[in-house]
């Protein structure tokens, strides 16, 4: 059996479903045996940081996946608090696992923006990019990884490609939704809908 591993970072503000087939589709269609979900304390690109706390959000992907096999939470960016560089998160698991791949798991958005992260070319060496397409987004566009790494590296992150259903759903929405007093129900697991509701978070 293969030992790599994905690696899934978000906000996670809430965690929803579209996460969750997210992270089920990488452990079917990736050669890695467990995705290490990272929740960030404050991404680097959205300053503004999360609504719910640290502690909130960790609650909230512990009720999402307890008992869940092949999937596990890593809190190295919340214990380490302030902005999560994707590098850093990396570095830290090539450490601990020095013989185990690493698949980084984003959205087609993340992909995006890549050129704006941190370290690109270091994280092409530490790592494989494996992208999601997201609902309502262009399709994944390659082109902006040539600055960081070779062809092959980049023929290895397009052969990374994670196919799934689009799922137009983001966090975003449904903090409006809370707000405007609108059904969470079916986007995200019962048990986070209601932690969401006993916490009065986004309201
Ligand atoms: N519906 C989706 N389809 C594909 N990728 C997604 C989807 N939702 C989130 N992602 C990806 O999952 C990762 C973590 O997402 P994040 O926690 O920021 O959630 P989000 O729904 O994008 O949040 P927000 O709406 O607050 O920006 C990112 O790489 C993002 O691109
Ligand atoms: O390292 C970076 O520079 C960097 C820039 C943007 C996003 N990321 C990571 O990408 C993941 C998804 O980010 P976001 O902004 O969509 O919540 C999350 O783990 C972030 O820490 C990382």
């Amino acid at each position: 059996m293969s030992n790599a591993i994905g690696v899934y970072g978000g906000s996670f503000d809430p965690v929803h479903v579209g996460h969750l087939w997210i992270a089920e589709a990488a452990l079917e269609q990736l050669p890695i045996d467990e995705v290490r979900w990272v929740p960030a304390a404050t991404s680097p690109l959205k300053q503004s940081g999360p609504v719910a706390s640290n502690s909130q959000r960790l609650a909230m992907l512990q009720l999402a996946l307890s008992g869940q096999g092949g999937h596990v939470i890593d809190t190295q960016e919340l214990d380490r608090d302030g902005v999560s560089y994707t590098v850093m998160t990396l570095e830290h698991l090539r450490e601990l696992f020095p013989q185990r791949r690493l698949f980084l798991i984003i959205g087609s958005d993340s992909l995006a923006s890549f050129d704006r992260w941190k370290d690109p070319d270091r994280i092409l060496q530490l790592g494989t990019l494996a992208v999601v397409a997201r609902g309502g987004m262009p399709p994944p566009d390659y082109s902006i990884l040539k600055d960081f790494a070779s062809p092959k590296k980049i023929d290895e992150c397009v052969a990374a490609e994670i196919s799934m259903p689009q799922i137009e759903i983001s966090s975003r929405d449904l903090r409006a939704r809370v707000l405007n007093s609108r059904s969470i129900r079916f986007r995200v697991p019962h048990a986070v809908e209601a932690y969401i509701h006993q916490e009065t978070l986004y309201r």
